[in-house]
């Protein structure tokens, strides 16, 4: 699959990026185009590769192959590599490196060299307030929540009017609360400056909240691009309908065009006959059955969690073995059912995914 999309022309383009630690081949041939004022999230597994290629595009380490331009012109490829402080590229790290010993406000002008005094503190001001800080301006880092640190970074990365703004996991040390609130602000000031942003996550939420597309990453090369709708609702494999959540797994063989489960007939009119399929379906696509449906199965409740506003089910059905077949479901906090409970459930089809095994 291309991963280069052939629309407007990009601000940073990354063109078959291979890069080895010793043996280890931790990019593989990965390319992306990112438009200018698009904010990409690249997520994946622990060790796929995506500090890897943050490192490059900032210029950290040299390109072993392949090549990394912004707006046509080449950063970096074999025997090219422009020094990091001349790319325009801004960065948030995770562990935030703020100087212990500076104020935000000094902090935040701190990649402001070149400029006269008064100006770097009118610029640095100005930055803080638009991440809500000015009040805070004279603090030192270790007065502020870890929030309010992040803000400093972010400012301080965006007070140079970076081209392009790279963030690794610069919201994962914070607590829950804090953090969806620090992504919802973070993404209107991307948003609102027109800011193209590269983002690196392991959170799924994190991803389908601040992503105008996702790069899903695998061993070192991009499983998908596309828009959190499109991951979420036409994964391209099994892999890719896994990284929202856990899935029900299910296989079997097409016949007649569909492949028999313990969940009714589920249409394959993408394999051929005879083919091995992997099913996978989302424990939201397995539902509470409305009365008249025409497919229903009988499933017993084996297990059922309250989870704040879903719930959690593992059922049991029939599959012609004395077992049955363990799945999960996830309802509605409303719709909860006590362990014990005998119900029917029909299936979502938008959410039930069948892949050649
Ligand atoms: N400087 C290095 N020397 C040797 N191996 C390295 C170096 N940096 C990274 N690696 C290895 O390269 C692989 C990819 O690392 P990378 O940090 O890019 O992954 P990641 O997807 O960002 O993972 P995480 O989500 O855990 O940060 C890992 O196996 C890692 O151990």
């Amino acid at each position: 699959m291309s991963t280069i999309s052939a629309s407007s022309l990009p601000l940073l383009l990354v063109r078959d990026l291979s890069h080895r630690y010793g043996a280890i081949a931790v990019l593989q041939g990965l390319s992306l185009a990112v438009a200018p004022g698009e904010v990409i999230c690249l997520a994946g597994p622990s060790g796929c590769g995506k500090s890897t290629l943050l490192r490059l595009i900032a210029g950290l380490e040299p390109v072993q192959a392949g090549s990394i331009e912004i707006d046509g012109r080449t950063l970096a490829s074999p025997g090219i590599h422009l020094a990091p402080e001349r790319r325009e590229v801004g960065m948030v790290f995770q562990d935030l490196a703020l100087f212990p010993h500076l104020s935000a406000l000094e902090n935040a002008a701190f990649g402001l060299g070149g400029l006269a005094r008064s100006e770097r503190t009118a610029a640095a001001l100005r930055m803080l307030e638009r991440v809500g800080l000015a009040d805070r301006a004279a603090e030192l880092p270790h007065r502020l929540s870890g929030g309010q640190q992040q803000r400093v970074a972010l400012a301080r990365a965006l007070v140079t009017k970076p081209r392009l703004l790279l963030l690794d996991e610069p919201f994962s040390s914070l607590d829950v609360g804090t953090r969806r609130q620090m992504q919802r602000e973070a993404t209107d000031l991307l948003k609102s400056n027109g800011i193209t942003t590269l983002l690196v996550t392991h959170d799924p939420e994190e991803a389908m909240m601040m992503a105008d597309r996702v790069a899903l990453m695998e061993a070192g090369r991009i499983a998908q691009l596309g828009t959190p709708a499109e991951l979420y609702g036409n994964p391209a494999d099994g892999y890719v309908a896994s990284f929202f959540g856990e899935v029900n797994r299910m296989a079997g063989i097409v016949a007649g065009g569909a492949i028999a489960t313990p969940l009714g007939p589920i249409a394959a009119p993408a394999l051929s006959e005879g083919a091995r399929a992997d099913i996978r379906i989302r424990p939201e696509a397995i539902l509470p059955a409305a009365p008249d449906a025409r497919i229903a199965t009988a499933a017993r409740v084996t297990a059922a969690r309250l989870l704040g506003g879903s719930a959690l089910l593992e059922i049991l059905v029939e599959n012609g073995s004395s077992q049955g077949t363990a799945l999960q479901m996830r309802l509605t906090s409303r719709e909860m059912v006590e362990a014990g409970a005998v119900i029917r459930v029909s299936l979502d089809p938008r959410g039930v995914f069948v892949f050649p095994a």
